[in-house]
């Protein structure tokens, strides 16, 4: 019986590996959880589950969360989370909280030496240099949730790492692949939501439509497989099914396919190096599939994409920026104050007159990362 610290659990990964957990209820008992605002439905996993710690993001909510859950201990914010990593009960920890606020979470299960899933790849892109010179220092592995980190994780499984050729992410091309950037013109916060293959949060499906999302899994990429940036491409695949691939030096390309469902990748991470029957999720049926289809991406298409591969090169304290401002243009974007085309503009416009840092420690990080944040918010 693994005991789960689950950050996140009011969210789509989280909820999906709350599903993981109730087919496998003798594999595994939810320890702790964090959430942000969403109370009614952490109260509902609270009734279900019994977690002993609870993290709430800031006192109001732990004041609407304390009616009926007084036999929890209610722990608050950042520091929380990091409590909670760190507690000698939790087996594993899966860090599924949208955004940078997750890291120092990550790096505290480091240190605690923690089996860790996870999903919030903002962790890995705004400081992955720090995430994993810890991991190194610490000996823990971390075991990607993210579905393309997950298939190439599964593709390099037992092959030398001198071998790889290339790393082929796939790229579904999001809500809006079909539209010239000329029809980027005026697109709404609802189309924007409305991916073609995968339900997911509200930001990271922004940031499927923009690519940054494969933008941040590149340079995700390269923090966990330590691939260098000129051999991880990205190629579009508008089915999702191919979650990615590895070439090796013999131009074998090993590849990992199954139907878009997060609870696969989860419940690897959760059981790895073992796999277990997953009841839930559907088989694929390659013939009533029938055909898949495969095109070049287009940079100036999709100019974030560009942007990541910039700031992954780069290094340094470029890929805070690229997170914290692309952070604060999607929440800008959702609360509709800027325009869809705008999201790109805050990007750029952030990475072109920062101060850089060649090598940002944890601290300059997190200044760096409430700078950015604080001069997008003044703007708009
Ligand atoms: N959804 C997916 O299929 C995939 C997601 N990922 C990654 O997983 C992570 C989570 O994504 P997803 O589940 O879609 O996001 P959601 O927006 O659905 O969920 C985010 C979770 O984080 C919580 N949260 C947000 N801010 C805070 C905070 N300050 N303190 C504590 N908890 C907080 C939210 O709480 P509340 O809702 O209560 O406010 C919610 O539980 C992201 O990094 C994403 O890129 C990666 C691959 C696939
Ligand atoms: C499910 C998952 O891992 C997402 O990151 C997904 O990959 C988004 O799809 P695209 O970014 O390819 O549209
Ligand atoms: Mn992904």
């Amino acid at each position: 019986m693994k005991n789960i610290t689950l950050l996140g659990a009011t969210g789509s990964i989280g909820l999906q590996t709350l599903d993981v957990m109730r087919e496998h209820p003798h594999q595994f008992r939810l320890y702790g959880i964090a959430f942000g605002k969403n109370v009614d439905k952490a109260k509902e996993i609270i009734a279900e589950f019994k977690p002993e710690k609870v993290v709430v993001q800031d006192e109001k909510i732990r004041n609407e969360l304390l009616i009926n859950t007084d036999q929890n201990t209610i722990l608050v914010g950042k520091e929380g989370m990091e409590e909670v990593s760190a507690d000698p009960e939790t087996d594993v920890l899966v860090n599924a909280v949208m955004g940078s606020v997750g890291l120092g979470a990550t790096l505290t299960a480091i240190k605690h030496k923690k089996q860790i899933a996870i999903a919030n790849k903002e962790t890995l892109v705004t400081a992955g240099h720090l995430v994993m010179k810890a991991a190194k220092q610490y000996g823990v592995d971390l075991l990607p949730v993210d579905s393309e980190h997950s298939a190439i994780f599964q593709a390099l499984n037992g092959e030398s790492q001198k071998d790889i050729n290339k790393i082929i992410l796939t790229a579904s091309g999001g809500s809006f692949r079909d539209k010239t950037r000329d029809q980027l013109q005026g697109v709404t916060v609802t189309d924007a939501l409305n991916h073609p293959n995968w339900s997911m949060g509200a930001k990271i499906t922004i940031d499927s439509a923009t690519m940054m999302n494969k933008g941040l899994e590149v340079i995700e990429a390269h923090w966990l497989f330590d691939v260098p940036y000129d051999k991880i491409k990205v190629i579009q695949h508008k089915e999702s099914i191919i979650h990615s691939m590895v070439e090796y030096a013999d131009k074998s390309i090993i590849a990992q396919l199954g139907t878009p469902d997060m609870r696969v990748p989860i419940q690897y991470a959760l059981t790895y190096p073992d796999r277990l029957p997953l009841s839930s999720s559907k088989s694929l049926d390659l013939v009533e599939m029938s055909a898949l289809h495969f095109s070049k991406m287009d940079m100036e298409r999709f100019p974030c994409l560009a942007f990541a591969y910039h700031a992954g090169n780069k290094g340094g304290s470029l890929p805070t920026v690229l997170n914290a401002a692309n952070e604060a243009a999607v929440d800008l974007f959702l609360r509709e104050k800027i325009t869809f085309l705008e999201i790109e503009q805050v990007i750029e416009n952030a990475m072109e007159n920062h101060s850089f840092v060649k090598q940002p420690d944890l601290e300059t990080i997190n200044e760096i990362d409430q700078e950015i944040r604080n001069k997008t918010y003044e703007k708009y």
